[in-house]
């Protein structure tokens, strides 16, 4: 991915993940974290108040702002809309626990930007007028979208304002443009977290001017790789932080 020459910051894309509650402080970090390697100027965590601290600790690369107190609901909306404003593209849901639906559909609704819709963001996002929109469930949450909509691809249709990447052993990305199938990986990525990772991988593609078919499938293919190098040096030991520290060999 060849960088604009003379940017100023930012121009080379900027991230907003919206995630983390006082059940989950790492996965919003593991998101930011894995957009940033993956090219992105910046990345800017909304989190719970109660865990702002622990994420911000993470690492002096994180931007880290505040939706509310507890979990994500109606008095997190407008702080979450200005980090939407601020980014070229979202992500929103890992970590969130478990989310107010209707925040989570105010949210997706009032802003026009690329969503990456991920973990406990899925079932408010069915659930809204969805559009512009990646979703990253695992082969469980995607059952989700089964029991809906019958089946993903019919779920998408038509629809060219949506993908669906369904990860797992293997990832399937599904567009208006049929199903696109990744093999990359390793059993060792069932490790928690390489979900969180991958929807940082997603928008930071998107954020650089890739569209969101073809950054479903190079993320999965990023992901994937980086998981098998790490899985060369750890086995089924790796951490979706490995990973992170992968992508740039991968990339
Ligand atoms: N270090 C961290 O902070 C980590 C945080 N994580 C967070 O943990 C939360 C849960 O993530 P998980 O990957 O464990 O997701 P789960 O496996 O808990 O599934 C999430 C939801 O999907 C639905 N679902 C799952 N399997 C289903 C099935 N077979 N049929 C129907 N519905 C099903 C359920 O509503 C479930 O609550 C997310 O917010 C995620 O971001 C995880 O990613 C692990 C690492
Ligand atoms: N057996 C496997 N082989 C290869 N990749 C896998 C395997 N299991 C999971 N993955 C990958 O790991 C990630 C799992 O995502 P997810 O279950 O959402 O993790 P989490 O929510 O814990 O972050 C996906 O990127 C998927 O492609
Ligand atoms: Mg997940």
């Amino acid at each position: 991915m060849e960088r604009k020459p003379e940017s100023h910051k930012g121009e080379n894309g900027k991230v907003t993940v919206i995630g983390g509650s006082k059940d989950f402080t790492g996965a919003p970090a593991l998101s930011a974290q894995a957009a940033l390697r993956t090219g992105c100027d910046l990345a800017k965590i909304v989190t719970s108040e109660e865990v702002s601290s622990v994420v911000a600790s993470y690492s002096e690369n994180l931007i880290v702002r505040e939706y509310s107190s507890g979990y994500l609901g109606l008095s997190g909306v407008e702080n979450c809309i200005d980090a939407v404003r601020w980014c070229d593209v979202f992500v929103i849901g890992p970590g969130l626990g478990n989310p107010d639906s209707e925040a989570v559909g105010e949210i997706l609704e009032r802003t026009n930007k690329t969503a990456v819709v991920d973990a406990d963001a899925i079932k408010p996002a069915l659930e809204a007028d969805l559009s512009n929109a990646v979703l990253t469930p695992h082969r469980g949450e995607a059952e989700l979208i089964k029991d809906e909509y019958g089946s993903v691809e019919s779920f998408v249709g038509e629809n060219e304002d949506i993908v669906v990447l369904v990860n797992g052993e293997t990832d399937r990305v599904y567009s208006d443009k049929g199903v696109e199938k990744v093999d990359a990986g390793h059993p060792g990525m069932t490790v928690g977290g390489t979900g969180d990772v991958l929807t940082g991988i997603v928008a930071s593609l998107i954020s650089q001017d890739v569209s969101k078919r073809e950054a479903a499938v190079k993320a999965a293919e990023i992901n994937g790789e980086a998981g098998e190098e790490a899985a060369e040096e750890y086995g089924n030991s790796l951490l979706a932080t490995d990973i992170i520290d992968l992508i740039p060999s991968v990339l």
